[in-house]
């Protein structure tokens, strides 16, 4: 599924409507009709919720030729309910291209058989375009109006509020009438749909304003927005429901710099990841790669630990742990299925590097970083392997740090292999240059701006974590849960990926594939406890 900037989105609707030839007028009929339909799709489920009370009055199903025509004779499903007179909606209109999707809803719930009344931010005469149309149809429908300021609203008599205030086109906070048509429609209480977005979220970023419409669905139009899948716009959208309205798809493929939705499908077609990939039979444990892990240190050998067995758990024939020496007895009996190379004398130092370097010549990737910890000449160390190993590199937790501090490493000799960044936002924050609150203001610019710039896989860690890939591209996970935020659980992901790549995924296939498989192991391991709280990263491992 394509996620769009409203820049994006403004130049396929500009494209469909000059070089396709539907009209503007045709999109927004389209839109407002599938904003109808959800909102009745919505209603069939809160009806059906309440159903005890009208038990043995709904429907007359089965009763004589009703019977025989079903099938052979239907109505429109789509805009039918059994009870449209026990709804009423508000639809809230702004002046806009948004209110005149709307005011096309109002039209067709009212077609249903549903009570609606237009509530307009603005004196309508203010109204242009296809939105003044809308307008005109509306008033020759004899659809009830009220203008914000003008006439009293009784938010607290209806049964539900369509939000067509702002769409794409907002720029700022909402302002005046539209704040506070915004705030009275949230202290209602009221169910609130939203057309496209949300009116206050930031339809690129996510960020939210105050007031933000807090919606209990989104019927996004034409393709998913940017804003809608990053928090805390993802959760002011509530449920959210892509409706096509008749702008071409292959339009948007040949959009430079999309944004997808991480899905299984994506994974096979955009990303030509084979997930049913079977080991072949006659294979031995060369034939799956060998991943060497730099990590843990004496105080924090666990996270060593947990990146070497979730690379085994994900697939790869051989796991090597490189560590200081003196952690070796202590964690001869942990895992017995990953192999341990003294790397280091007492605890990590520069001098290490040239170990690490050699054991990496025999494998297929490295993956440095969990709980190595911070040593002098660490930046040295880092640019020796990075420039030194030609394996595939997976770069995470201190080794970003130490990356991060290292600010001419765009100068260093290019890798020839692919390379992977698992940030957490603080580690973002750290190599961008920029504050974490700043990152978490708009994550996916962030993380497709740093991969471009630098040439790398990132994968910016979070809810609703980001692979963003040389080429400009960027992928949304939506697998796993909070339960996941938990020591270790990182470590986990750069032994995922790790185990991926050595099974010749390439970064970008491995990054996308792995946190996908981490997020769906956090989903089954907090199924399988029959909680998320009490997930630990161990966990994660097992449910792989
Ligand atoms: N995707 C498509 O191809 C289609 C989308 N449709 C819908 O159109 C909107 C975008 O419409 P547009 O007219 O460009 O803008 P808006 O309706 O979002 O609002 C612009 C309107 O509001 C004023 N304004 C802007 N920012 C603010 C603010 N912060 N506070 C107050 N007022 C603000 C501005 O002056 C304008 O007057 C898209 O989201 C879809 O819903 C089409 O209907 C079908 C094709
Ligand atoms: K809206």
């Amino acid at each position: 599924m394509y996620i769009v900037t409203s820049a994006q989105m403004r130049e396929l609707d500009r494209r469909t409507i000059e070089d396709i030839g539907i009209p503007s007028i045709a999109l927004m009929e389209n839109a407002g009709r599938a904003i109808a339909e959800e909102i009745i799709r919505l209603c069939h489920r809160r009806h059906s919720t309440a159903q005890e009370t009208w038990n043995g009055h709904g429907g007359n199903e089965g009763i004589g030729p009703e019977k025989e025509f079903q099938g052979l004779i239907r109505g429109d499903a789509a805009l039918e309910l059994e009870h449209p007179e026990k709804e009423h909606w508000l639809i809230l209109a702004g002046k806009g291209n948004n209110g005149g999707d709307g005011l096309v809803a109002a039209r067709h719930l009212r077609e249903a058989g549903i009570g609606v009344t237009v509530v307009y931010a603005l004196p309508p005469e203010q109204l242009q375009g296809d939105a003044a149309m809308q307008r005109d149809t509306a008033a020759a429908l004899g659809i009830p109006l009220l203008v914000h300021g003008r006439d009293a609203v009784d938010y607290a008599a209806c049964t539900g509020i369509v939000d067509a205030l702002l769409g794409t086109g907002a720029h700022g906070s909402p302002r005046g009438v539209y704040a506070d048509m915004i705030a009275a429609a949230n202290v209602s209480g009221k169910t609130i749909v939203s057309a496209d977005i949300p009116s206050g979220i930031n339809a690129d970023t996510g960020e939210v304003s105050q007031p933000c419409i807090a919606a209990r669905l989104t019927v996004c139009l034409a393709f998913l927005k940017r804003g809608l899948t990053q928090y805390p716009g993802a959760e002011a959208a509530g449920e959210v429901v892509v409706r096509s309205i008749g702008i071409p798809s292959e339009l948007c493929g040949q959009q430079e710099g999309l944004a997808f939705l991480l899905t299984a499908g994506t994974l096979r077609e955009q990303l030509r990841v084979d997930t049913a990939r079977r080991r072949s039979p006659d294979g031995h444990k060369g034939t799956y790669g060998h991943v060497l892990v730099a990590a843990g240190s004496p105080r924090m050998s666990g996270a060593g630990l947990l990146c070497s067995r979730a690379a085994l758990r994900a697939g790869s024939g051989l796991v090597t742990w490189a560590l200081p020496a003196p952690m070796l007895p202590h964690m001869a009996g942990a895992a017995p299925e990953i192999m341990l190379a003294p790397a280091a004398g007492g605890d990590w130092d520069v001098a290490s590097a040239r170990a690490v370097l050699q054991l990496a010549r025999s494998r297929d990737v490295l993956a440095i970083g969990p709980g190595l910890g911070r040593f002098n000449g660490d930046g040295e160390w880092l640019r020796t392997l990075w420039e030194g190993t030609e394996c595939q590199l997976v770069v995470d937790a201190d080794a970003l740090n130490m990356l991060a501090d290292c600010k001419d490493y765009s100068t260093w000799n290019a890798r020839k292999t692919d390379t992977v960044l698992t940030p957490h936002p603080g580690e973002m924050a750290r190599l961008a240059g920029m504050s974490t609150k700043e990152i978490q203001r708009d994550r996916i610019g962030a993380a497709v701006k740093y991969a471009a710039a630098h040439q790398v896989t990132l994968v910016l860690k979070g809810a609703r974590t980001i692979i963003a890939a040389p080429d400009g591209s960027a992928y949304v996970n939506i697998t796993g849960n909070a339960g996941m935020a938990t020591g270790g659980s990182g470590d986990v992901l750069t032994g995922i990926i790790a185990g991926l790549l050595a099974q010749g995924f390439t970064g970008l296939q491995a990054a996308a594939y792995g946190v996908y498989l981490h997020g769906l192991a956090g989903d089954a391991a907090a199924a399988r406890r029959g909680n998320m709280l009490s997930l630990i990263a161990g966990d994660l491992i097992e449910a792989l």
